[in-house]
């Protein structure tokens, strides 16, 4: 298969041969002329304790009764107590990080394919005049079984063939000279069910959108993950569960690395609404679909949220 010529952020920072027009916005851009690195306040989410989630008690019912209020305003918890050790989770960080920082001859040996999502590659190019997403990123498969495709899988580090098994995309937003003017990842809803988040421990740039204004996502501990609602559990919730817009926005001084995981029903599944959840003072919010994500990119490329093809 023939591996695309593109140059990621990486390159292109390494080039010095300052900042390709291709990754500015817009004067106006998505925003009204207001600088992406504005300042923003901060989301008030609430960290759930899974363990006692598990729990049949009080204090169960009212760990579910703030995971249904988070989910259902802003789309977005963190949550602890989830059984995955902080080792393995700093494991996960460090091998993305070690990638993130090997030579990109070494990188390019898994690079995407044209026609593939999965491997390393800059931000995909999916139209003529796209303004592209300052943004290196590592995309792997790993379920089902028929969809691995290992040759997309780093050797080196050692270890992380094994320890990613379990799951991970890694991303790398490298300094940017224009934090102002580009973006890290551009307004999008996950098109996942939910999607799993190990965000930069250090540096922030995650923003959520809720009633029309950006908020930044928390920095959370090591053992704390993210977890978002994608648009295929909003659609099964009957539009209960908010799948949240958001984006990364990027910075001048520090490079920021962030970890994700997106559950995504297999492609013959059919979505829709569960039953309970349709009543008469809750009509049914969404047609069935299936395959959501090819959906996708035709409704990407005209500004929409694929959601938008599954409402009735
Ligand atoms: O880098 C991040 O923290 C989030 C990236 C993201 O939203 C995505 O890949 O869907
Ligand atoms: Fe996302």
């Amino acid at each position: 298969m023939e591996k695309p010529k593109f140059k990621t952020v990486q390159e292109v920072v390494a080039a010095g041969e300052g900042l390709p027009a291709r990754y500015l916005q817009a004067p106006t851009g998505n925003d009204n002329g207001i600088p992406l690195n504005a300042s923003i306040p901060e989301m008030d989410i609430p960290a759930i304790d899974l363990s006692l989630l598990l729990s049949a008690s009080e204090d169960g019912r009212e760990e579910l009764n703030k995971l249904h209020l988070a989910l259902s305003t802003w789309g977005v918890v963190q949550v602890m107590n989830h059984g995955i050790t902080k080792a393995f989770l700093d494991k996960i960080y460090k091998l993305t990080k070690e990638f993130c920082a090997l030579p990109s001859e070494e990188k390019q040996k898994y690079a995407r394919e044209i026609g593939s999502i999965q491997g390393y590659g800059n931000d995909m190019i999916l139209w003529d005049d796209q303004v592209l997403d300052w943004i290196d990123r590592l995309y792997i498969t790993t379920y089902p079984e028929d969809q691995i495709q290992l040759k997309f899988w780093p050797q080196v580090p050692t270890g992380f063939r094994h320890v990613w098994r379990k799951c991970y995309d890694g991303y790398m937003y490298p300094p940017c000279p224009r934090p102002d003017k580009v973006i890290g990842v551009k307004r999008h809803a996950d098109k996942s069910a939910f999607t799993l988040l190990l965000p930069d421990k250090n540096v922030e740039g995650l923003q959520f959108l809720k009633d029309g204004k950006w908020y930044k996502a928390p920095i959370v501990s090591a053992d704390t993950i993210l977890i978002n609602v994608g648009d295929q559990m909003e659609i099964m919730s009957n539009g209960i569960y908010k799948s949240p817009v958001h984006r990364v926005v990027t910075n001048r001084e520090k490079e920021r690395i962030s970890v994700a995981t997106f559950f995504i029903p297999g492609a013959d599944k059919e979505i829709l609404p569960v039953d309970g959840l349709v009543s008469e003072a809750r009509p049914r919010l969404c047609k069935p679909v299936k395959n959501y994500v090819e959906l996708l990119n035709n409704y990407y490329l005209q500004g929409l949220r694929p959601i938008a093809a599954s409402l009735i």
